[in-house]
């Protein structure tokens, strides 16, 4: 389908994307000034990006995937006149520059986010979500798969950047009837064969989740092999990285009970090939899917299903654009290699596939705000 509908912009003060550029990401800075002791260099930096994010224009980076990626067409524009997909994506480069995350030098490689992850996924939350399964053991494996599926689902909930502009969002309580739901149809696809894509969203209490429904599908061989695509540098607050992997799969194997054999099961799925991790540069471009690369697309092409996780997957799958709710979902996706599914909670403006039955019934209930308030979810499936 060619694109007919407005890219979501930043410009509009009150709207939720101006409100991220304007609040969140100031937010954000002050939080990473606080994460480590970094020195006077960095400070400095830090306060160079607070000033140009929110008064300033897009200044060109050096080289790279970004020449691509169109550094060269938004240079010179302010931040909140380009496309809010590219913006936010070029925040997150600008902001691991500052911190000298690139640098040769002591701070290269050190994720500004990485404290905050940790102490989510050492949380006393994560440990009676790890111990709610040893109660799922006896229950019989169609219904563990879908406690598992939805653990998923509402996994996307636990999103750190979100949580810094919407604190009461955790709080407030999540709506269990799903707005779209072809559970159904997911089920279907996951035959047993070939490879299921997952493309991974935040690390810690929606990756495990993530990782427990791989381990399930891998058991039960509704699938043969699972790749999970991961961020190759930190990104979103709490995007997952092969390191989050790792912690991840280190607290499951720590963990007693089912946690621990799921982890196992994973570890060994990790040492025999069954699972294996993908950081490809094109999951932290500011682009759409639509855009990925051909060597990305030939491998997305070939796997059987491919499920992304979260807010901003969804954006960049359906594309970041004003649809009408009830846009066809197969028509918005129709530009994704392969049969494609979308497990997310609804945190931004953009979404597809409702039947206007639904949209009304939201938007009697609720105005706007189920699109943003993250207490509303969705599984789409285009096969
Ligand atoms: O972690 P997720 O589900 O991709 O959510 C990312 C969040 O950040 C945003 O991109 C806004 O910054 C929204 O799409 C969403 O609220």
């Amino acid at each position: 389908m060619s694109p007919s509908a407005a890219v979501v912009l930043a410009s509009e003060p009150g709207s939720f994307p101006h409100s991220v550029l304007a609040e969140r990401h100031p937010a954000i800075i002050a939080q990473v000034r606080e994460a480590f002791p970094y020195g006077p260099e960095q400070h400095r930096a830090l306060d160079a990006l607070l000033e140009n994010c929110t008064k300033g224009v897009i200044e060109p980076l050096p080289g790279g995937a970004w020449a691509e990626w169109g550094i060269g067409t938004y240079a010179g524009q302010s931040w909140f006149d380009v496309p809010w997909l590219w913006s936010e994506s070029y925040f997150y480069r600008r902001l691991l520059d500052a911190v000298g995350y690139f640098a040769p030098g002591p701070w290269q490689g050190i994720d500004p986010f990485r404290p905050s992850k940790l102490t989510e996924l050492d949380s006393p939350e994560t440990d009676q979500e790890l111990a709610a399964l040893d109660e799922l053991a006896s229950r019989p494996a169609e219904e563990r798969g879908a406690a598992l599926l939805h653990g998923s689902l509402w996994g996307n909930r636990a999103d750190l950047g979100f949580r810094l502009s919407d604190g009461e969002a955790e709080g407030r309580d999540a709506v269990p009837d799903l707005v779209a739901d072809d559970s159904e149809r997911l089920w279907a696809l996951l035959d047993g064969t070939g490879t299921l894509c997952l493309i991974a969203d935040n690390a810690g209490r929606e990756l495990v989740p993530d990782l427990l429904l791989l381990a399930h599908l891998l058991e039960h061989r509704r699938i043969e092999r699972a790749v999970l695509h991961v961020k190759p540098y930190p990104y979103y607050v709490s995007d997952a990285t092969t390191a989050d992997v790792v912690d991840a799969l280190r607290r499951l194997v720590r963990a007693p009970g089912e946690a621990g054999r799921y982890g196992r099961l994973l570890w060994d799925a990790m040492t025999d090939g069954r699972l294996v991790v993908r950081a490809h540069p094109f999951s932290c471009a500011p682009l759409p899917y639509a855009d990925m690369p051909d060597d990305l697309r030939t491998e997305i092409g070939r796997a059987s299903l491919t499920v992304l996780k979260g807010d901003l997957n969804y954006r960049r799958l359906v594309g970041d654009r004003w649809w009408p709710p009830t846009t066809s979902f197969a028509e918005a996706t129709d530009r994704f290699p392969g049969p494609v599914a979308a497990l997310r909670t609804l945190k931004s403006d953009v979404v597809t596939g409702l039947d206007a039955r639904t949209e009304a019934a939201l938007v009697a209930a609720e105005g706007q705000r189920w699109r943003t308030g993250g207490t509303r979810a969705l599984i789409q499936v285009r096969p």
